[in-house]
Formats: structure tokens, sequence, C-alpha cells
């Protein structure tokens, strides 16, 4: 054998054990598990460089975020070989080489014979000491570029034969594949873990109904929430013998709907669990087919939804409870609103006599109307409170009344009280003012003591009240208001026009429609609910209880001639009130009736009770029949008879 036998007989030795190489190297990454793809790359580079007798072998793959950034994952290296920088950038230290693997070229060459346009590559590669070297491009099928694998001398140079050039770019085929399964798998567990995740964080169960064999795959959480049995298969029999019969048919129709109809899928129902826990549960699913286009499994989520329901169903019920409440309410305010509408006349005014009721008659007849009112009647006997009335029933309600007492304001600030004034109308005058007129403009003024209003002011009333207008003092600018005015007086405006105090047309203007208070002493009968009303108010001011107010005592209030009214009689309350330790309130008279009377005067009932025993003593006792104590008073006998019982008469005893 020559010299160039030898040689042709060697290379094609070194030929055949790298195509078994290859072979083997490729049948170990078919179905290699994603966990045991790096170890192999790394075995396959050694193996390839022992094969080949090359020095040194370096993968690099693209970093996801920054392409041109290279990350050193798997390398084959000597001991003395080049330490290597666990990352480079490729397009800064290898452009000349970094374009053309993008490109998708694969690279053989010395460094020493690189052209002058790869000088910075050659730079790189002296600095790494690599001589000679190929570098093939990585890329999923026509994808982008991935990375790229290199094979190098260090030691020598050497040349790449075409074949053998070829051969390796099957490997890094090979090793593409692999890396990308590793890669996809990655990203399946990554995805699976997300959805586990998502799955646990809400609590829902995942799994899948295999339909031609109705068997179904449960996550550990879809076992607890239906409470299957460890390791137990789970069939459709089973999990429909868990539905609550009346949920059954519904739960079949929507999976059958699902399936058949390739719509996803929705229901809730109730399930009853192997310890008989009864659970709400909302099911969800989307049904996939196989790859002739037939139902092959739906894939759902189960959430138990008891609690969510257990809310639902209170929160039916309160409302159903609110609703009748509401209706409820509803009627009470109508028969509140009702009510409130035959009380409005009255409000707080206390008193059901003949005469509060005709006062309370006219205040209802003259709110709703636009005219001026005079209210007339003593001191304290509620005439402002009868003003309030005619305010409350009228138009203007939703706005305040305005109330000026003429007689508390001094004569020379009265003016510009009433009808505003403008900065420096006279000495002391430092601001504009808007007076009570102005501000009570569209709703009602209350002039009490109107008979305190000086002449010259009268005279200014009298325009607002037929013009609506005024100037304020110090300016010459008409006003222009809407206000409604109620006067009230405890004198007699007639008497004083005739004194000429009053002016007389004003005194008409005002008396369209007059209003006359009775004084307390002319509707005694409304005086025990007076006290009562008044009790009830301390009781709740000075934390009093007070249960009983003695019969006598009261008659005795029926019987004042109340100088001063329903105020004065306040005022006796408030003090007896005030006295008052027990819950038996005994209201003392002022000093003055009682000394008018001398003595205490009697009760009705002493009096009646007297009344009748004289009568009896004038006929010996004797009750009926002619000239009979009954026929004295004017009574039935069973009537007197009745009326001694209950005053308590009897006929003395004889020896008494
Ligand atoms: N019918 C009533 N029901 C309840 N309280 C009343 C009644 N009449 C008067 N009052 C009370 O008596 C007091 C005096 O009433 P009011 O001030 O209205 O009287 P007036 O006639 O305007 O008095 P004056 O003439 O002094 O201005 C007030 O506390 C008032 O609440």
């Amino acid at each position: 054998m020559t010299r160039e036998d030898n040689k042709l007989q060697g290379e094609l030795e070194e030929r055949l054990r790298f195509e078994i190489l290859l072979a083997d190297i490729s049948a170990r990454f078919v179905n290699l598990p994603a966990s045991m793809v790096d170890s192999a790359i790394e075995d396959s580079q050694r193996r390839i460089c022992e094969c080949l007798g090359l020095e040194f072998s370096a993968l690099w793959q693209w970093t996801e975020d920054s392409p041109q950034f290279l990350t050193l994952t798997h390398i084959f290296t000597p001991p003395w070989g080049p330490e290597h920088p666990y990352g480079i950038n490729g397009l800064e230290e290898f452009p000349w080489t970094y374009g053309k693997l993008v490109n998708g070229e694969t690279l053989c060459f010395s460094t020493e014979e690189l052209p002058s346009e790869a000088q910075r590559d050659q730079d790189s590669f002296r600095h790494f000491g690599v001589k000679s070297t190929v570098v093939l491009p990585f890329r999923a099928g026509q994808g982008p570029f991935l990375g790229a694998v290199s094979f190098n001398m260090l030691s020598r140079e050497r040349a790449w034969a075409q074949d053998m050039v070829q051969r390796l770019k099957l490997l890094a085929q090979v090793f593409t594949n692999a890396l990308e399964r590793k890669r996809s798998e990655r990203a399946l567990l990554l995805s699976e873990e997300r959805l586990s995740l998502a799955a646990d964080s809400a609590q829902a169960g995942l799994w899948e109904l295999n339909i031609t064999d109705q068997t179904f795959w449960v996550t550990e959480r879809a076992r607890s929430i239906f409470q299957y049995p460890m390791g137990a298969d789970i069939t459709m029999d089973m999990v429909e013998s868990s539905v609550h019969p009346d949920d059954l048919p519904r739960l079949r129709q929507a999976i059958k709907a699902s399936i058949t109809k390739n719509e996803p899928l929705f229901i809730d129902y109730r399930i009853t669990t192997a310890d008989g826990v009864q659970k709400w549960i909302s099911s969800s699913g989307r049904p996939y087919r196989n790859s002739a286009g037939e139902p092959e499994r739906v894939l759902g989520v189960s959430i138990d939804i008891s609690e969510r329901k257990r809310t639902e169903r209170q929160l039916r019920e309160r409302m159903q409870e609110i609703e009748v409440l509401k209706k409820a309410l509803e009627k009470e305010n109508l028969v509140l609103q009702k009510e409130i509408q035959s009380r409005d006349a009255r409000g707080n005014i206390v008193g059901r006599s003949p005469e509060i009721k005709t006062v309370l008659d006219k205040v209802e007849l003259v709110a709703p109307t636009d005219a001026t009112v005079l209210i007339g009647g003593e001191t304290g006997v509620g005439k402002e409170l009868i003003a309030r009335a005619v305010h409350r029933l009228s138009t203007r309600k939703n706005r305040p009344l305005f109330v000026v007492n003429c007689a508390s304001l001094p004569p020379t600030l009265v003016e510009s009280e009433l009808f505003g004034r403008e900065k420096g109308a006279y000495t002391g005058a430092m601001t504009r003012m808007i007076g009570r007129f102005e501000a009570a403009h569209e709703t009602t003024l209350f002039l009490d003591e109107i008979s305190e209003l000086p002449l010259e002011i009268q005279a200014k009333l009298l325009r607002v009240l037929e013009e609506g207008s005024f100037e304020r003092l110090g300016s010459s600018k008409t006003v222009q208001v809407d206000v409604r005015i109620i006067a009230a007086s405890n004198q007699d405006l007639e008497q004083l026009v005739n004194e000429g105090k009053f002016r007389k047309d004003l005194f008409y203007r005002l008396n369209v429609f007059s209003v006359e208070v009775p004084a307390l002493r002319q509707r005694a009968e409304d005086i025990p609910a007076l006290v009562w009303a008044f009790v009830k108010q301390y009781e709740e001011k000075m934390g009093k209880r007070i249960d009983n107010i003695p019969q006598a005592c009261m008659e005795r209030l029926q019987r004042h001639n109340w100088p001063g009214n329903v105020r004065e009689l306040r005022n006796l309350v408030e003090r007896a009130m005030i006295v008052c330790a027990g819950r038996t309130l005994n209201i003392d008279l002022p000093p003055g009736f009682q000394d008018q009377l001398g003595v205490e005067a009697p009760t009705l009932q002493d009096t009646e009770r007297n009344h009748i025993i004289s009568v009896l003593e004038q006929t010996g006792w004797r009750i009926s029949g002619q000239g009979g104590a009954a026929e004295i008073l004017g009574l039935k006998r069973t009537t007197l008879q009745s009326k001694m019982k209950k005053l308590a008469i009897r006929r003395p005893q004889a020896d008494a």
C-alpha cells in the first residue's frame, strides 16, 4: 500500500467513525427528555472533537431581549484551552462573523486568512487563541437566528473538508431541534404552572372530560371540591350520581349542547358529596376536537360557589324584608302624611276648645292666599304661633319666616333694620346693610307689636304693602320685593288710630283679614291639655317624669283669670317642674290670686257634693218622689243615686 493509499485509508476510516458517531448522536437525541438535553449536547461536542481531532467547541445562544448578545451555554474545552467569557456582544466583537451567521451562512476559515473587512473579528479570534474554526448558525426551520456552535483548532491551523462541514450542519440541526424542544417544554411547563397557580388562587379545580370513554382527569383541587376519594377513577356516572336530581337534566343538556354545538359551557348546579354535604358548583369549560374534527374532550374548571349562593340567598331574603318594610313604611308614611295634613294648621298649637278651633279655621282659610293678616289678642295668647301656622300653610313655606319685633327695635335703627341702608347713610353706617324686607323677599315677614312702629316708618310700610317697593336708607334706588306681611298687636289698633297714634290707612291696609286669638280664660277647657303639653316639654329638658297632677290643682288652674295668658301658664308649669321632686306635680298659682280668694277655692266636685248633701238634708234624705232630692235637683232618681255613690255621699247614722 502506498503512502497515498494509507492516507486515503485513514481518511475513510475517520469519515466512517464520524458517520457512525453522527448516527449515534442523532439517535440519542430522539425522545431525549428535556432535562438531559444540555448534558447530551456537551457530550456530543466532546465526542465530535475527539473523533475529528478538534480542540475546542462552544455553543452560543442569543439572549431573548437583546439578540446581538450571545450567551455561552455549552462548551468543550481542553484544560489548557482559552478562558471564555460567559457572554459576548456578537455584533461588537465579531461583527463580520455575526453578520454572516444572521444570514444563515456557515463559516469555516483560518484566523490568519480572514479578509481585511473582518479585522475586528480577526483580533477577537486571535485574542481567544483560535487558529481555525467552523461556525454553524442555529435557526429553527426558516425562523430567526438563535445562536451558533463552533468547532475550533487552537494549536494549529486545519482545512475543513466540505462533506465534514455538511455533516456538522446536520449536527447543528439536531442541537437546534433539541434546544427548541427544551425551550418549548419549559414554556409549556411555565404556562401550566401559571395556569395551576391561577386555578389554585381562584380555588378552581381543573378537569378534562374524555368524551369517548366518559372519564375525567381532575386536579387535586377538583377532587377535593367534589370530595372524590384519592386515586379513584372518576367517571361521568360518578359525577352524575352526586348531582342534585333537579339539576341533572340541565347539566346533561348543557354538556351535550357544548359538545355538539362546539360552544363554551357555563352552568351552576347542586351536588351532594359522599359525606352528605350539599354544595353549589359553578362549572365552565370548552370542547376540543381531534384532527378529524370529531369532539374529543372538554376542558374546564369548577368552583365551589356555595358561599356566594348563601350570600345571594340572604341578600334576596333581606331584599324581600326590605321590600316588605318599604311597603309598610310607605303605608305608614301615607298615614303620617294624612295626619300631618290634618294637623298642619294645628302644628304645635295645643287646645281643642271651640274658640281655638275658630282661630285655626281662619288660619286655614287665609294661609294659601297672599293676603296680609292682622293678628290681635292679649299678650301671650299665641299670636306668633298663629303667624307661624299661617306661614307654614302658605305657598311660601319652603323659605323661612322672618320675624321682627317692632317694640324691640330702637326708634333710630328701626328704618335701617327694616329697609336696609347704604354705606355711609348716616354716621356709623360703615357698611351697606340689607333690610328685613329684602331678606324676606319671596317669603313672609312677621311684624310683631306693629303698634310700636314710628309714624314715619308706618308710611314707608304702607308703600311696601301697596307697591312692594321702597328705598334703602341713603339711596334713591327703588328696591322691589315680594313679601307677605303678617302683623300682630296686643293693643287695640282702632283705638290707636282714633288717638292718632297709628295711621288709619295703614290700619285698613293691614286689616284685610284679621284673626283674634282669644284670651286663655275664655278657653279654660284647653288648660289641662296645655299643662300636660308643657309638662312633657320640660320633662324632656329637665330629665324628670311626672305621672300625676291632682285634679284639684288642675281645676284651680282652670278658674284662674290668666292675665299673662298661655305664656304665664307655661312659666308657672316650668317653675313647678323645677321645684317638683316626685312624680306628682303641684302647680301653685301666683300669690296674688290666692290672696284674692283668701282661701283656696273648693273643687267642682266638692261644690257638687256639698250641694247634693244640702238638698238631701233639706228633704230629710228622701231621694225620690214629689219634693224628693232628685226632683229638686232635676235629676233622675237613678242618676242621683249613682252620683251619690261616686261622691261617697251617705246618710249619717242616727246615733252618729
Ligand atoms: N295654643 C298654644 N299651644 C301651645 N303653646 C302655646 C299656645 N299658645 C301660646 N303658646 C305658648 O305660649 C308662649 C307665648 O306665645 P306667643 O309668643 O305666640 O304669644 P304672643 O301672643 O305672640 O305674645 P306677645 O303678645 O307677647 O308677642 C309661647 O311659648 C307659645 O309657644
